[in-house]
């Protein structure tokens, strides 16, 4: 085998040479690069058409372990040195057993061929830092008795990159047209991905962020369907027999996959990667390429799912894998049941038949109009409630409650109505976790039976509501529609465990087919509370029990379920970011133990500087200091940020910055990345204001106060300082954005002191002083192909005010103003019961702006919003035409003047 490490660039190199290497060949003379060290000693190239391939051997994990030939680069003569100086950085790393291993020779007459080993042999690739006598053969800064093998930028990290297994496939993918576009195959993962990957019982994947949870989850599924493809092919490959013998699997000839997200945005990303992954299990069959959605022409969720149906009744087989959204899963599921929940809104202007339409317009503007999201409990509900009980209670911490325990917990589930009664409520205060007092949980309960009457009154529903509906339905009705053979969830920790327990309905297959992924450090949505632990407990509790009181004793030792797997290696960021995200980590840890899951601290091979503290001198504000130079001022680029903790904030940035930077806030940024975050000012507007001493506390306890600290503080006390625990994943979220550099930035010194003093005191942040220079090195430039992409992403995340900014700043007038416009919706839709008639001049603002770029489906959505249906169905009549015959058909101008 050969291992190759693709790029774009590379297809146009290929001229089989690389398969000759893999199956044996070597040029009669192949040159060391460099020759100095014993490790430089593997580094080999090979000419080819006058470049060169640059390799080295290495082993992998497989059935045993097997020698390999890895692939660095192909490139220009005079372009090696620095690879290898590069190459050999790492490779000194290598320890010299494994070595001897890589270069030990195995020769089949006069082929050389790969030495394999038993999976029992137990050797390391890299020197363990903490016996090494000499330090020096490490990088950068080892105070704290870890080794970095790499001192690179972590977007040209070597060891980031990713390996592709060479094979026909591969090649065919490289050799035919795919300019540019990034490949989309599956690459090699490191050896605890792989036993994740390959363990076959139902599991659980706890890892914290980039740390491959998505990519173990998606190539789970492709090893599944690629196995079941062989084995529809009658190629049965002893490894996977597993897949095979699976009663699940055989007796259909569909494999059923479903892969559940709950944010539209990686739903896509992966529906993408799966379509194409699906396409390279199957030799890339013309009509999966066909299907692919195209990348660009992305719009609201609905549309990603035009060719699903809202039932899991007769799904048709080209539709497996099926990747959803849980929204879009919750609609499918209320379709393959009897009595939409939906019906029972009188006002509803909907039929029958509509309600199994999945493009339905009028559907989805029900939704969207009597839906009531975080948001709008916020806006519309909380200020009508009695003042004397939302007085000492936080708005989202009282949502959370509503959605995730009265109505969301496990207890929910089991009470007659979906609802926990008051007495049970309350006495949550006795169980584990609770940091809600009796009469807390009191008061939130009045609040609960206030919203729930107002709601009905205005005929509304909450996420909840479905939930429960579907719960009760699922009790006195069979599930019918089509059952599952695997089942994949991933960011499981935007779930309430009511809403988790309804796929037990889905997949009979519990002792292998249920794979949940997330990371409770991220938990930050909003009206979501649990540990991995509790879904572990449920799955327990009303999966497996429940499923073997109706089998036979036998399955009693195919009912235990998986241990928590835990994924440590990070591939986003560098060491010293990751050291600042696990202090973090560490208080919340100590403080709130029971919110939070205890995992093993990440790892990366990669050195990176300290996060700097930004100090700039006395009445000067950093933000002027950067941006406000009116000169040459370059501005941030694509790829940075500015990072705030709320809208307000935001906005009085914004003011400043202009256009010259992003501005998003905490909860806006969760799920992107960037390669630089300017955190500004989140401590100075924290509301645990002066009560951030608390961790000086905790500095006392790891006996880290020193002379110069303060004496008197705080003693944390569960109950007053319940806020830090949300202030602290906030805080965690906010610094593990950046890739490569973060900057944090305060107004108020007094409040930011306390962690600013336990950060310096671990040696976790540089403090340096915001001069014109180094203010002029924050910038960086960025093209218009890097500002429409960046627009992109954040269009799929309903950013609009942001993206309609980065697509200005790319010069794309369409989407510019098709971002505008799905802005203004997006406003009218949040005002629609505050405010209806300011609604519907913004949401007529927006259609004409959407009919006047022809983007006709979303310019009917919002004159059927408008109930203007005559217009709706004019733009839909267009919307068709332009379909047919492109978007300057003269027969619009026909259509619309009749
Ligand atoms: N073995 C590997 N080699 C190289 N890159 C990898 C490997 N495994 C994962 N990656 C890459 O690391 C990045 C992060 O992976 P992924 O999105 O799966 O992490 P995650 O844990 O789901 O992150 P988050 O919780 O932030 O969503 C992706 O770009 C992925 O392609």
């Amino acid at each position: 085998m050969i291992c190759l490490m693709l790029t774009a660039y590379f297809s146009k190199m290929l001229d089989g040479r690389c398969f000759l290497l893999s199956s044996g060949w070597r040029p009669k003379k192949h040159n060391v690069v460099t020759s100095c060290s014993r490790s430089s000693q593997i580094l080999k190239k090979f000419k080819v058409e006058g470049l060169y391939i640059v390799c080295t051997p290495d082993i992998a994990k497989d059935l045993r372990y097997i020698q390999i030939l890895k692939v660095w680069d192909i490139l220009p003569l005079e372009d090696i040195p620095k690879l290898g100086h590069r190459l050999e950085t790492i490779l000194n790393r290598y320890t010299d057993d494994f070595i001897n291993l890589c270069v030990e020779k195995y020769l089949e007459g006069d082929l050389e061929v790969p030495q394999s080993w038993p999976l029992s042999m137990e050797f390391s690739r890299f020197k363990d830092f903490s016996v090494t006598e000499t330090q020096s053969d490490f990088v950068g800064d080892t105070s704290d008795g870890r080794s970095y093998v790499e001192n690179s930028q972590v977007s040209e990290s070597l060891l980031l990159m990713k390996f592709y297994a060479l094979s026909s496939g591969v090649v065919n993918h490289l050799l035919s047209d795919r300019e540019g576009r990034e490949l989309d195959l599956p690459f090699e993962v490191t050896d605890q991905e792989r036993d994740i990957i390959l363990h076959h019982r139902s599991s659980f994947i706890v890892g914290r962020s980039g740390t491959g949870k998505t990519t173990v989850l998606t190539m789970k599924l492709f090893q599944k369907e690629r196995c079941y493809h062989l084995a529809m092919q009658g190629c049965y490959d002893t490894e996977n027999s597993k897949v095979e013998q699976s009663s699940a699997t055989t007796d259909g000839k569909v494999l059923r996959q479903l892969f559940v997200t709950v944010s539209p945005k990686l739903c896509f990303a992966i529906k993408q990667h799966v379509l194409h992954l699906k396409s390279f299990a199957c030799g890339g069959s013309d009509s999966t390429e066909r299907s692919l959605i195209d990348m660009v022409d992305f719009d609201e969720e609905e549309s990603q799912f035009k060719d699903i149906q809202d039932s899991f009744r007769d799904i048709p087989p080209s539709s497996y894998p099926l990747v959803i959204t849980f929204h879009k899963f919750l609609m499918m599921l209320d379709g393959t049941l009897s009595n939409s929940y939906f019906a029972r809104f009188c006002d509803a202007p909907l039929t029958h038949g509509q309600l199994r339409s999945s493009r339905s317009v009028a559907f989805q503007a029900f939704i969207r109009a009597k839906e009531v999201s975080y948001e709008r409990f916020s806006s519309s509900y909380w200020p009508h409630f009695n003042t004397q009980l939302t007085n000492n209670l936080d708005v989202s911490r009282v949502f959370t409650e509503i959605i995730s325990h009265i109505k969301g917990g496990l207890g929910s589930i089991e009470s007659c109505n979906g609802k926990l009664s008051r007495e049970d409520y309350v006495q949550l205060c006795e169980g584990r976790g609770s940091n809600l007092s009796k009469q807390k949980r009191d008061t939130i309960y009045d609040i609960f039976q206030a919203y729930e009457k107002l709601k009905k009154g205005n005929g509304e529903f909450d996420l909840a509501d479905f939930v429960i509906d579907l719960q009760r339905r699922l009790k006195h009705e069979k599930y019918e529609g089509d059952q599952m053979d695997f089942i994949y969830i991933d960011e499981v920790q935007d779930l309430t465990m009511s809403q988790i327990a309804l796929f037990k309905h889905m997949c009979n297959n519990v002792d292998e087919g249920f794979v949940f992924s997330g990371d409770t450090a991220q938990t930050i949505a909003r009206g979501i509370d649990f540990r991995f632990q509790d879904i572990r407990h449920l799955f327990y509790k009303k999966f497996v029990l429940e499923s073997r009181t109706n089998k036979h004793d036998e399955r009693k030792e195919k009912g235990k379920i998986s241990e928590i797997y835990h994924l440590t290696q990070n591939f986003r960021t560098h060491a010293g970011i990751l050291k600042l995200s696990q202090s973090i980590i560490d208080l919340l840890y100590r403080f709130f133990p029971l919110s939070i899951d205890v995992l093993k601290p990440e790892s990366s091979l990669i050195y990176g500087e300290a996060p700097v503290v930004l100090e700039s001198g006395e009445n000067e504000n950093a933000i002027i200091k950067i941006f406000g130079n009116s000169g040459n001022i370059v501005g941030f680029g694509a790829e940075q940020v500015i990072l705030v903790r709320d809208d307000a904030a935001r906005k009085g940035i914004s003011n400043v910055v202009g256009k010259h930077a992003l501005v998003l806030t905490i909860v806006e940024c969760k799920g992107l990345e960037f390669q630089d975050v300017l955190l500004y000012n989140f401590f100075g507007s924290s509301p645990l204001k002066n009560q951030w001493r608390v961790i000086y506390d905790y500095m006392k306890e790891q006996d880290l106060l020193d002379s110069t600290l303060p004496k008197k503080f705080p003693s944390f006390n569960e109950a007053k300082h319940n806020i830090l625990c949300s202030e602290l994943k906030q805080l965690y979220v906010a610094v593990t954005r950046t890739r490569q550099r973060l900057w944090i930035c305060e107004t108020v010194e007094e409040i930011s002191k306390p962690m600013f003093n336990y950060w310096k005191k671990k040696c976790l942040v540089q403090v340096r002083q915001l001069d014109d220079s180094l203010a002029q090195a924050m910038q960086v430039a960025s093209s218009a192909e890097e500002w429409k992409s960046r627009g992109i992403k954040l269009y799929r995340e309903n950013n609009y005010e942001m993206a309609t900014m980065c697509f200005e700043r790319a010069g794309d007038t369409y989407w510019e103003q098709r971002s505008k416009a799905a802005g203004l919706k997006a406003i009218a839709d949040r005002m629609r019961v505050s405010n209806p008639e300011v609604a519907n001049s913004i949401l007529r603002e927006a259609a004409e702006i959407f009919d006047a770029i022809g983007k006709a489906d979303s310019a009917a959505r919002c004159f059927s919003d408008l109930g203007e249906y005559e217009r709706a169905d004019i733009a839909h009549l267009y919307g068709l035409r332009i379909a047919r015959y492109g978007p300057h058909s003269s027969s619009f101008t026909h259509i619309s003047s009749n």
